[in-house]
């Protein structure tokens, strides 16, 4: 579209928006619109929500403080992911920011999370991934920060992950290198320590993501105390996989 059309467009587009209200679809032809509707919808309500209360989750559980930590979920070929620094008190549904596979601004007013690269990276190289975490859980951290893998010492963690928590190479803060560092060791678990910083958890969905980030942290600080007690040993792998197996098969009102 030439400019000049695109600027008439836009100027016809606010006309119209602020004399009927919010019914224009955005993002038409790749058209990178950056103005959020006003007095009209935003786009995903019931999204918006659900990442609200994933990150409320997050915090009432103490896997976050004040602004670190992120999740995003996926949402066909838009990511809406956390607004950057912003503490979870003030935190707002509308305050969620819509990208596209890109990093282009669909939906918002905010400045998106830091690690949004690292986020769009992980869902264009894992097609099973449908929301991301990162967290900066305080035992999870401990690992990171020993640059050690959490073998799998107790049942609990054979539940859930079935496999060592793998840790990743250093990686910057902000780029896309985190995400290329959690793809070259991440596994069927989607937990993952990034060295000398802290969690990145890949889910099947928002729920998936947010149980992973809940319950590593749980087997991080028994295994951490476990292993400064004494040695422990890790279960036989024969028997992580049988956990593993029965607990995604069985467990629950499955
Ligand atoms: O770890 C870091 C920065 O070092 C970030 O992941 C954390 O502060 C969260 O950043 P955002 O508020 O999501 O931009």
């Amino acid at each position: 579209m030439r400019s000049t059309d695109r600027l008439l467009f836009i100027d016809f587009l606010l006309k119209f928006e602020n004399k009927n209200g919010t019914v224009i679809p955005c993002c038409v032809d790749n058209f990178d619109c950056t103005f959020t509707h006003k007095g009209g919808k935003s786009m995903y309500e019931k999204e918006r929500k659900e990442l609200y209360n994933a990150h409320l989750l997050l915090e009432k559980y103490g896997l976050v403080a004040y602004t670190s930590g992120n999740v995003s979920v996926r949402i066909g070929d838009h990511v809406l992911i956390k607004p950057s620094g912003v503490p979870y008190t003030e935190l707002k549904p509308e305050d969620f920011v819509v990208v596209d596979l890109e990093g282009n601004v669909i939906e918002g007013e905010k400045k998106p999370s830091v690690d949004t690269a690292t986020h769009l990276y992980l869902y264009k190289h894992l097609d099973w991934a449908k929301s991301v975490i990162h967290t900066h859980s305080t035992f999870a951290m401990v690992w990171a920060i020993l640059e050690k893998s959490i073998p799998v010492l107790c049942t609990a963690h054979a539940d859930v992950f079935g496999e060592e928590i793998p840790l990743t190479e250093y990686a910057p803060v902000g780029s896309e290198a985190i995400g290329k560092a959690v793809v070259k060791v991440i596994g069927k678990s989607g937990a993952v320590l990034l060295r000398k910083h802290g969690v990145m958890i890949v889910g099947t969905s928002v729920d998936d993501a947010v149980k992973k980030a809940i319950f590593l942290e749980e087997v991080a600080k028994a295994a951490y105390f476990a292993t400064l007690a004494g040695k422990p040993t890790p279960l036989p792998p024969d028997e992580v996989d049988h956990l593993y197996n029965q607990y995604h098969t069985k467990y629950g009102q499955k």
